[in-house]
């Protein structure tokens, strides 16, 4: 196969299975979100947040070559930030702000959903253990991310009393960021899937993330948006606001 087809069969994935087709995200971005809905969706997307510069340290970790540990040392740097600046981290505990929630209350992780939770340690742990082919494929969600960021970015722009250039600052930036580490992401993917087995195997890894992504906005719905069915221990509306 050559790299146009990996790369065209690698879209078709994203195209089928990415989390802009998921129901809680067409709720969230037309407008149809309670507060409490914004809320909980805030908050559990912190536990992804707060993954992300851990998955990509566990990458770090295992990787031999310091061109490649170079290259995807920006990443941390993106979330985490210095201690002036800050960074995405940061620029999500505003969004959490804007929405009413103390961040200090957000930032503890305290009421993330059971289901949340055990999809962001499952990438942590897949990109920690699998093979580092499969390990980059699985950050290959973010070719499809700039769209989903624009849409959001418009959504709330247009639907919530919240949203403001302060308070989406994190989905901006992301739209500068993203291209950047999906393109040497891609670039190493397609050169090192040198047979149809790899083939397979970045495309089942690229399956495997968008499971993530999907097991998480299931299980906001679940909790809230079907009525009662919030578990034990997650967050409740009326905690760990402002
Ligand atoms: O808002 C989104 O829909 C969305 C999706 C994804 C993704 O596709 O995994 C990421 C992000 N945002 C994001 O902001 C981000 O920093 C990020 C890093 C990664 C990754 O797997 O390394 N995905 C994503």
């Amino acid at each position: 196969m050559s790299r146009e087809s990996l790369e065209a069969r690698l879209r078709a994935i994203g195209a089928e299975r990415y989390h802009d087709k998921h129901p809680f995200h067409h709720r969230l971005h037309g407008g149809d979100c309670t507060p409490d809905q914004v809320r909980a969706w805030v908050i559990n997307r912190w536990a992804y947040q707060a993954a992300i510069p851990m998955k990509d340290a566990a990458f770090m970790s295992r990787v031999y070559d310091p061109a490649i540990r170079r290259e995807w040392r920006s990443r941390i740097e993106d979330h985490d930030g210095g201690i002036a600046e800050g960074g995405g981290i940061r620029r999500w505990l505003k969004l959490a702000e804007a929405v009413g929630l103390d961040p200090d209350y957000v930032a503890s992780g305290r009421g993330v959903l059971p289901a949340t939770q055990f999809a962001v340690d499952a990438y942590i742990r897949y990109v920690r253990d699998m093979p580092l082919l499969q390990a980059v494929a699985s950050s290959l969600t973010e070719l499809f991310a700039p769209k989903i960021h624009e849409r959001r970015i418009e959504g709330l722009l247009a639907h919530y009393e919240f949203a403001n250039p302060e308070s989406l600052s994190y989905f901006r930036k992301r739209l500068t960021e993203a291209p950047k580490d999906v393109a040497y992401g891609l670039d190493w993917v397609l050169t090192h899937a040198d047979t149809p087995e790899k083939e397979d195997m970045a495309c089942e890894a690229l399956i495997f993330k968008t499971n993530v992504l999907w097991a998480q906005l299931d299980a906001l719905w679940g909790a809230y948006v079907e009525p009662d069915r919030i578990p034990p221990g997650a967050w409740r509306p009326g905690e760990g606001l402002i």
